[in-house]
Order: structure tokens, then C-alpha cells, then sequence
């Protein structure tokens, strides 16, 4: 990977309101190849909103989002192909197979269906997930549909990964085994993840921090710098300290 590549996601000055309700205002951040990046916010401090934007579900004039270096308002389509997301609501279809679910899912991308199914081979596999790949998504438990969302949104090698709150609902292994593959993907494929969570022990000693609350940014960079702006000694009292009070 060469020193000039751009961002893979770049964030600047992005404002959005429902009506007169602010829900992001003036939000800056990037994130590079191979971070894991934690937008780490309480409920209502605006990650779907954001995320809304970043998968161009909403549209803002206000601010610029750029994907792998290209702007989602006016070079969507390629913007869009570089973004891999995980919503926090599932979205598999329960009565096709795992397979089935993939293989549409890689059309949607213009993927070959015998790129696809190499694809799918791949993404499964390393998840532990093949075997499972003939079986309906209702037969399988709240942690290998998550898998499966997974292997899903990197049919098409994006080189960002957006997780809205993916773990939740899930019981604690599960949530281990996706925390700790999603972190290990980072580190080995270069993708660039960002982690919307309100779960501090998702957050690894490595990731860098986006700390929202009320719509802005309240810290962000690697974990040692937001300790320092927070004054604080842990992440958890760093976001304490920084979401406690009133916009
Ligand atoms: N459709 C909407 N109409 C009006 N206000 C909204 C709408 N959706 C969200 N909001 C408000 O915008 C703000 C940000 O909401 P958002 O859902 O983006 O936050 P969040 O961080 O994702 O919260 P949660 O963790 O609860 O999902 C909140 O004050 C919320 O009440």
C-alpha cells in the first residue's frame, strides 16, 4: 500500500438535521487503511444518522463524505462499490440458504457467478461458515447470520467495512468471536472498519476512537490521545467524561 493513498473513508464538516432536530453538526474525522476505528457514541448521539450518510440512504449538502477517495454526492457509484456494510437491523433473507443469500447479494455487485462463488468460498471459510452454506439463514443462530452479514458485506472487496452495532442481541460468545474476527480482518487485509458501539470492552487497545455525543465529535485519534484530551485513565471514564454534558 503506497503512503499517498487517500483515506479510505474521509468525513469533513458534515451537518444533518431532522427538521429543526440537529443530529450531526460539523462531524470531521477519517479513517485509514487497515484501522478499526470505534465510533463509539450513547443511544441518540447520532452513529445511525451518520451512517445513513456514509451508505447515502439520506443525502447532505452540507460536508463531504469521500470513499477511497471519491465523493459519494458526485462519484457515488464508485464511492459505493468501495463500502461494505453490516446494518444493525439483519437484512438476510430466512428462508433462502446462506448460498442463496450470497450469491444474490454478489450479483447486485455485477459478480461473475463463478467469482462469486470463489468469493463466497473464501469469506465463509475463514469465518468457519462453508459447511453451513446449503442450510436456510432461519436455521441458524443470532451469531452465524452475523457471520454471514459479514462474509456478506465483503462479497465484493470493499476497502470499507461499516458495522452498525452488529453484536447486539448476541450472547457473549458470539460477540467474542465477531469482536475478535473483525479486529484480526483489520489487521491482516488492510480493510478499513469503522465499529459504531456503545460497548467499551469492544474496543481493543490498538483501535482508534470517534467519540459522538449530541451530534459532534467530543475526541478522537488513537486511544492514548483521547485519554489525553479526556484526562481520563480508561476509555470508560474517557467516554464518561466526554458524554456527560449537554451539547
Ligand atoms: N427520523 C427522525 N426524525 C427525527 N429525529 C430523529 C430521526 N432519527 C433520529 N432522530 C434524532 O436524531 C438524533 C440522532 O439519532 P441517531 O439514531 O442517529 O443516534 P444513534 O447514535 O444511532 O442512537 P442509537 O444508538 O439509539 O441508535 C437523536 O436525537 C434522534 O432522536
Amino acid at each position: 500500500m503506497s503512503f499517498d493513498s487517500p483515506p479510505a473513508l474521509s468525513v469533513a464538516e458534515l451537518s444533518y438535521a431532522y427538521g429543526r432536530k440537529v443530529a450531526l453538526d460539523r462531524v470531521s474525522f477519517a479513517v485509514a487503511p487497515g484501522e478499526c476505528t470505534i465510533l463509539l457514541g450513547p443511544n441518540g448521539a447520532g452513529k445511525t444518522t451518520l451512517f445513513s450518510l456514509i451508505t447515502r440512504l439520506y443525502a447532505s449538502r452540507q460536508g463531504r463524505i469521500l470513499i477511497a477517495g471519491h465523493d459519494i454526492g458526485k462519484a457515488s457509484r464508485r464511492a459505493l462499490a468501495q463500502l461494505g456494510v453490516v446494518f444493525q437491523q439483519p437484512t438476510l433473507d430466512l428462508d433462502l440458504t446462506v448460498l442463496q443469500n450470497l450469491r444474490y447479494h454478489a450479483s447486485l455487485h455485477g459478480l461473475s457467478r463463478r467469482r462469486a462463488d470463489t468469493r463466497i468460498r473464501e469469506e465463509l471459510e475463514r469465518q468457519g461458515m462453508y459447511e453451513r452454506r446449503k442450510e436456510k439463514v432461519r436455521q441458524l443462530n443470532g451469531g452465524h447470520r452475523r457471520r454471514v452479514e459479514i462474509a456478506r458485506a465483503l462479497l465484493h472487496e470493499p476497502r470499507l467495512l461499516l458495522l452498525d452495532e452488529p453484536t447486539v442481541g448476541l450472547d457473549v460468545p458470539s460477540r467474542k468471536a465477531i469482536v475478535e474476527y473483525v479486529h484480526r480482518l483489520c489487521e491482516e487485509s488492510g480493510i478499513a472498519v469503522l465499529w459504531a458501539t456503545h460497548l467499551i470492552d469492544e474496543i481493543f487497545e490498538t483501535d482508534r476512537l470517534v467519540v459522538l455525543h449530541k451530534g459532534t465529535v467530543r475526541g478522537k485519534g488513537p486511544i492514548p490521545e483521547v485519554l489525553n484530551t479526556a484526562g481520563a485513565e480508561t476509555v470508560g471514564d474517557a467516554f464518561h467524561m466526554l458524554t456527560r454534558e449537554a451539547a
